[in-house]
This record gives C-alpha cells, sequence and structure tokens, in this order.
C-alpha cells in the first residue's frame, strides 16, 4: 500500500482524480472506435443551493488548471496496468494505455465566468469534442465545480446578510472537509464575499488576507487574563484582537480595556476585542457601551459561534453591535445543504457518418431531471437599468427566429416573448482544440463581479425565504425540438 501525505496528494499529474467508469468508458469507446465521435456535454445544477434564489459560480480555475494538465504519466499508467477485473484479467489492454500515454486535451471549452450570478439548468461548462475526452472528463469538472460553488454562493448568502459594510473572515479550515476541502473552500468563501481568512496556506497559495485573533489557550495559559492580552499585545501592538470570554465576557472587555489604555500610552491603538459565546447581541452592545463609555469608540467587535446567515440577519434585527464576523464551519462545510447536485449531461452527438447532429436526452419521470439537448448558450437580458430580467437557453447549432420567446422548461404555458434589446451571452470560450483561448480573471475580480452580480438582482431573488424564482426558460424552438425528442425516445405504453 502506498502512503499518501497531504503533499503527496499535491502530485505532477492529478489525471486520476476521476472516477473509474470514465476510464472503462473510454477503454470501450476506443475499442469500438468511436473515441473521436464529436459529442457536446453540459455541466449545469438542477435547484440553487439552501433554497435560495441563486448560484455564484465559482471553481472554474481550478477546472481549467486541470483540463491544462491532464496527461497520464508513466506513474498513472503503472497503476492502471495494474488494475483487474473479478476474474482476474487486466482491465485494461496495453494498447489502451498507449493510447492514454498519448492523449493530449483538445476539445473546446466555453464556460460561465467565475463570480457570475447562475440559476437552475443553466450549463455552467459546454465541452464539445472528441466523445472520449469529453466524457473522461466529467468527475473532475464535478468535483471541482459543485464544491466551490456551493462554498461561494454561502458565502455571497452571509455577506447580504452581515451587508456590504461589516467585515467577515472565514475560520473555517478546522472543521473543513479535509485539507483540499479547506483550501478550495476558502478560495471559494472569498470569492463569494468573504474578506480574508485565518488559512495561511490560502493565503499564500491565493493571495487572500490573512487576518486572526488568538485561541481561548492563550489566555489559560497565563496567570490571568490581563497578563496574557500584555502579553499579546507586547507581540503585537498595532495588531491585537483580543479574546474575552475565558471566564467571564463583560470582565474579559474590562481587561481588554485595561490593556488597551496601556498601549494608547505607549503610542498604539488595540484592534479588536473577540466574543465567542453567549447572547452576542447582549454582549456586543454591552462591549460596545464599556468600550465606548471608555475612549475606544474604533475597537472592533468581532463575533464568531457557530454563525450563518440567518442568525447574523437575527443578530443583526436584534441590535446587535458587530463590525466583524468570523465564520468557520457553517460556510466551509456548507451546514445546512453540504453538497450541489450539478450534473454532466451529453446532449448532442455526432452521427457516424459526420453528417450532423444526433440529439440526445436523457428521460426521468421527473421533468425536471430530464435533460436539455442541443450545443446551448446562455443569454441574459437586461433592462434599461442594466438589470438581468431574464435568461434564455437556446442551441447555437440552429438559426434563431426573429421573434424570440422564452419558455419555461416546468410549465409549458408559461411563455414569456423577449422585448430587451440588450443582452449578453454567458458561456465564453475558454478552449479551442484544446489551447486555452482565455486569460483568467484574477481572484479578486471575481469576487467583485460576484458582489456586483448578486446586488444587481431583484431583492425578491435575493432574499432568503421563498426567493422570487428568476425566470430561465428555453427558446421556444429549442423547447418544441426538445418535447418532440422527448416523444420520440419515450416508449408510448398502452393504457
Ligand atoms: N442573540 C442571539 N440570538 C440568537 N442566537 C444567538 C444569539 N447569541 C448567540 N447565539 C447563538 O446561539 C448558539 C449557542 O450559543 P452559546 O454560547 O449559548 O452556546 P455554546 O456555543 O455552547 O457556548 P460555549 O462556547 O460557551 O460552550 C450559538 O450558535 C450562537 O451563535
Ligand atoms: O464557530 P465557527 O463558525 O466554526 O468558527 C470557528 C470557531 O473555531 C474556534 O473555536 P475552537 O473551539 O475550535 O477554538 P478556540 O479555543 O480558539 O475557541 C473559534 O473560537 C470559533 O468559535
Ligand atoms: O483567528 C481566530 O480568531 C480564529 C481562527 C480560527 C478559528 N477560529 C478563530
Amino acid at each position: 500500500m502506498p502512503d499518501a501525505t497531504p503533499s503527496s496528494l499535491y502530485r505532477p499529474s492529478l489525471s486520476l482524480l476521476t472516477d473509474l467508469y470514465q476510464l472503462t468508458m473510454a477503454y470501450g469507446y476506443w475499442r469500438k472506435g468511436m473515441q473521436d465521435r464529436e459529442a457536446v456535454f453540459h455541466l449545469y445544477f438542477r435547484k440553487p443551493p439552501f433554497a435560495g434564489g441563486y448560484a455564484v459560480c465559482a471553481g472554474l480555475a481550478y477546472a481549467v488548471d486541470w483540463l491544462e494538465n491532464l496527461r497520464f504519466t508513466d506513474e498513472d499508467l503503472t497503476y492502471l496496468r495494474s488494475l483487474h477485473g473479478q476474474k482476474g484479467g487486466r482491465l485494461f489492454e496495453e494498447g489502451f494505455l498507449d493510447y492514454l500515454r498519448d492523449l493530449r486535451f483538445s476539445c473546446d471549452v466555453d464556460a460561465i465566468p467565475e463570480g457570475t450570478v447562475v440559476f437552475a439548468n443553466e450549463p455552467l461548462i459546454r465541452v464539445r469534442g472528441p466523445l472520449l475526452q469529453a466524457q473522461l472528463v466529467e468527475t473532475a469538472l464535478l468535483t471541482l465545480v459543485n464544491f466551490q460553488t456551493l462554498i461561494a454562493t454561502k458565502a455571497a448568502r452571509i455577506r447580504e446578510a452581515v451587508g456590504p459594510d461589516d467585515q467577515i473572515l472565514e475560520f473555517g479550515l478546522r472543521r473543513a472537509q479535509g485539507f483540499d476541502g479547506g483550501l478550495s473552500a476558502t478560495r471559494a468563501a472569498y470569492l463569494g464575499g468573504a474578506d480574508g481568512t485565518s488559512n495561511v496556506l490560502a493565503g499564500q497559495q491565493f493571495g487572500i488576507p490573512v487576518r486572526g485573533t488568538h485561541a481561548h489557550s492563550w489566555v489559560m495559559a497565563f496567570e490571568g487574563e490581563e497578563e496574557a492580552f500584555e502579553a499579546y499585545a507586547d507581540a503585537f501592538p498595532d495588531d491585537s484582537v483580543f479574546l474575552v470570554d475565558t471566564y467571564d465576557t463583560l470582565e474579559g472587555v474590562r481587561n481588554a480595556i485595561k490593556v488597551a489604555r496601556h498601549l494608547r500610552a505607549s503610542g498604539h491603538e488595540l484592534g479588536g476585542i473577540r466574543l465567542d459565546s453567549g447572547d452576542l447581541t447582549y454582549l456586543s452592545r454591552e462591549a460596545r457601551r464599556l468600550l465606548d463609555d471608555a475612549g475606544f469608540p474604533a475597537v472592533r467587535i468581532v463575533a464568531s459561534n457557530d454563525l450563518e446567515e440567518q442568525l447574523v440577519t437575527a443578530l443583526k434585527l436584534e441590535g446587535a453591535r458587530i463590525d466583524t464576523w468570523g465564520i468557520g464551519t457553517k460556510l466551509v462545510t456548507a451546514y445546512d445543504q453540504p453538497a450541489l447536485g450539478g450534473v454532466y449531461k451529453l446532449a448532442a452527438l455526432q452521427r457516424a457518418d459526420g453528417s450532423g447532429w444526433d440529439y440526445t436526452v436523457k428521460i426521468s419521470e421527473q421533468l425536471a431531471k430530464t435533460s436539455i439537448p442541443g450545443v446551448l448558450q446562455v443569454r441574459r437580458f437586461f433592462n434599461e437599468e442594466g438589470k438581468p430580467v431574464a435568461d434564455m437557453l437556446y442551441n447555437t447549432a440552429e438559426p434563431l427566429p426573429e421573434q424570440l420567446t422564452i419558455v419555461d422548461p416546468l410549465d409549458p404555458t408559461r411563455r414569456r416573448p423577449v422585448k430587451s434589446a440588450q443582452y449578453r451571452e454567458l458561456l465564453e470560450p475558454v478552449f479551442r482544440q484544446g489551447q486555452r483561448v482565455l486569460d483568467l480573471p484574477t481572484l479578486e475580480e471575481s469576487r467583485q463581479k460576484a458582489r456586483q452580480e448578486v446586488t444587481s438582482l431583484d431583492p425578491g431573488t435575493r432574499r432568503f425565504l421563498n426567493p422570487h424564482t428568476y425566470p430561465v426558460g428555453l427558446e421556444k424552438s429549442l423547447h418544441d425540438f426538445r418535447t418532440q425528442l422527448i416523444l420520440d425516445k419515450r416508449p408510448q405504453r398502452p393504457a
């Protein structure tokens, strides 16, 4: 059994970061000579997370990196060579491993940029290219995009709850789903709206500002609380935030004020105090009063303790005086919905004789789960004020009619003729024949985009409770075509 340590997991090749069935299907396509049939797949989710009205897409930078580095190394191939089936025979023949050794990603990829607000059924990524390759990348794309989109959305909701001015610090690493869960969650949390993190590796890797206070153990390691605060202030005279709740919170605030006076006498100012238990509304109000009365109105109040967006909303409504929100577990684990159910579905396959597309559809008993055929693009329409009003999915391989009508895929009687002249195509070219054609935005740019996109939404779509469903529909000729395809594929059983 090879030893795997965190550092050995970050390896030159992550091409085996996939489900076995992607490789068995690849082998099967190769044996059948189908590997180069052109195919189109879409990655999308069917419901925004957290019963919300939107999601903030994230993870594309990781996905692009994974695709650019897709290579089967000798080490990967040695492992694949060692795999055997139930009866002891080798799973993959040598010729296939040679094929994998020479494989170079050659698909076209179009994607919605990180930080964009997205809705159910919209392809976040479209992969078009040789069937074997377009299928092979499914699992990695899903694992990278599903998780980061989930966490970026959670962070955006927390930003909505705290408002534009307070600071959000992400403190989740210790409770994250493993070490990469921690690292990618920090990135996505920052993209979605956090201002900083306690995660030092994320600071180094992504340039996210690192921030922090100290633990209860710091106070417990000294004779008394005041002595502990003095010692911390001595080490960080301009960067101290004292955790005041180890023994008695308001007594802790008084001790913090004493040390703040000493700091001021030597030309420094206390940065803040942190509350980590008890009634955060009452304690923050009392702490604010004590600090203000003592002449320290600029000392910030940080609060932590299992916070999430609903609790933050409640604390705000109760009149809590909190300036910085330290949020860990419930942000980085997306506690109330730990997975986004994004899927990756085949939508079109070039005919064997190369004479055009055969469109494909996965039928389900639930209409919401029936896939959408085509080579899809998402067009977002805006009103005169530049606010998004509706999104339309359409098939780029077919001509568009003059007059556009959007049909709700779940209720085809709900239709909207398109009036707005302003629109944007959401999917942008990222790879052409395996070569990257897009310079990715910086994390900072994606973060700013996320905020601007969320604030451009209607308040009804932004609210937490029973949000308004933003209109996303199929262009009518796509809807008609899909309906006919479903009728053709579904067995017509006699009553
Ligand atoms: N004013 C408030 N309104 C609603 N919930 C609050 C309020 N103040 C704190 N909470 C939340 O109540 C929960 C319980 O907090 P509390 O400090 O009583 O328990 P605890 O975390 O077990 O404390 P300790 O860390 O001392 O063991 C936490 O999730 C906290 O964020
Ligand atoms: O509550 P979260 O949103 O997950 O935020 C992170 C929590 O992690 C720390 O607690 P922990 O008890 O691990 O250590 P401590 O001694 O520093 O409080 C910190 O005090 C927060 O309460
Ligand atoms: O710096 C902090 O206050 C911190 C860091 C990690 C977890 N909880 C708090």
